[in-house]
């Protein structure tokens, strides 16, 4: 027997043998399940998305960021990790909702770790509450008994009939199992329009001060955020002990966007879709759009919303 030839059969024996016990399952190799193999926070790549594809939202960028890699580094937390974002239209909660999850699940939104429930969509009827309820819980219960590290986004909360997240409030606090199941490697994240008025109206001072936009901190939104998100009669969050609890672990604001803002947004549309960003086409889109308040037209109506379809029409 020729010994290199045995040398490299004998190594690649045992690299397969490795291989195959790291994966008791090899069609787990090709397919996704709940292991750290597709299910680990890239720490780099979330740091870069936020500097680099979310626009003008310092605070947010900061809050998310160490919230995500403190509760991602612990292999023992005590509950899990629940994220309110709030903030007007088109300001990235949803995107950056989306860059979380690319930077944890290998298959990004199309993860089946990763589950969106729109108010409008999933409880859309006010009778049903009780019904919703309680496939909710089931719902949240079979996911996480499927896989801890689930994550469950929940957008328009503004438009959910109060009570109903109040339904989930025990898998978001701090036991260790509820019936055998533990939810604390879980991420909970709320989407609202729900204070944005009061982030505007923050951001618009300073404006007026002549204050650096970057010169807001969270604490100049904290207090008047978190009440206003508690009193407003129209949504999910209504006097929910999700919040007199203490189980929302951070209230995340986004910032009304600015032209200069819309420009990035539009530079990196056209990049995204694989053309060379030019300027003076980014600048026609931001001054297609609207901007308020009526005198000062600082902030954009739709954020970066619809972008999208005006570069159709420049490009
Ligand atoms: N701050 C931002 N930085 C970069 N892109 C953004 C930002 N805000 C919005 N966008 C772009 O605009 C699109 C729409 O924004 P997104 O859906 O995240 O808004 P939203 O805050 O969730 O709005 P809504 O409250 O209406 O749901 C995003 O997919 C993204 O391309």
């Amino acid at each position: 027997i020729e010994p290199i030839s045995t040398t490299i059969a004998v190594g690649m024996a045992a690299t397969l043998t490795a291989f195959l016990a790291s994966y008791p399952n090899i069609f787990n190799y090709f397919h996704e399940c709940c292991r750290p193999e597709w299910i680990s926070l890239n720490r780099t790549g979330l740091q870069v998305d936020l500097e680099n594809k979310l626009f003008g939202q310092h605070i947010a960028s900061r809050i998310i960021l160490k919230a995500v890699n403190g509760f991602m580094s612990n292999s023992n937390p005590k509950k899990p990790l629940v994220l309110s974002l709030h903030g007007w239209t088109g300001t990235g909660k949803n995107f950056v909702s989306q860059l979380i999850a690319e930077n944890i699940y290998r298959e990004g939104m199309d993860s089946s770790f990763v589950h969106v429930f729109t108010s409008t969509l999933h409880f859309p009827h006010k009778s049903q509450i009780d019904t919703y309820k309680s496939q909710l819980q089931q719902w949240i219960k079979g996911n996480i008994t499927n896989c801890e590290r689930s994550m469950f986004i929940f957008d328009e909360m503004d438009k959910m009939h109060p009570g109903l997240i109040d339904s989930i409030k025990p898998y978001l606090d701090y036991y260790e199992r509820l019936d055998g199941v533990s939810y604390r490697k879980a991420i909970f994240i709320f989407l609202s329009n729900t204070g944005g008025d009061s982030i505007i109206q923050t951001a618009l001072d300073f404006w007026q001060a002549g204050r650096n936009r970057e010169e807001i901190e969270l604490k100049d939104l904290e207090t008047s955020l978190s009440l206003s998100v508690f009193n407003n009669k129209q949504g999910g969050f209504f006097q929910t002990s999700l919040i007199d609890k203490n189980l929302v672990d951070f209230f995340v604001p986004f910032l009304p966007l600015e032209y200069q803002h819309v420009v990035q947004c539009a530079m990196a549309e056209m990049k995204a879709r694989g053309l060379q960003p030019r300027r003076e086409i980014a600048d026609m889109v931001a001054k297609d759009l609207v901007y308020f308040p009526k005198s000062e037209r600082v902030f954009s109506v739709k954020g970066c919303k619809t972008i999208e379809s005006k570069l159709d029409y420049y490009t």
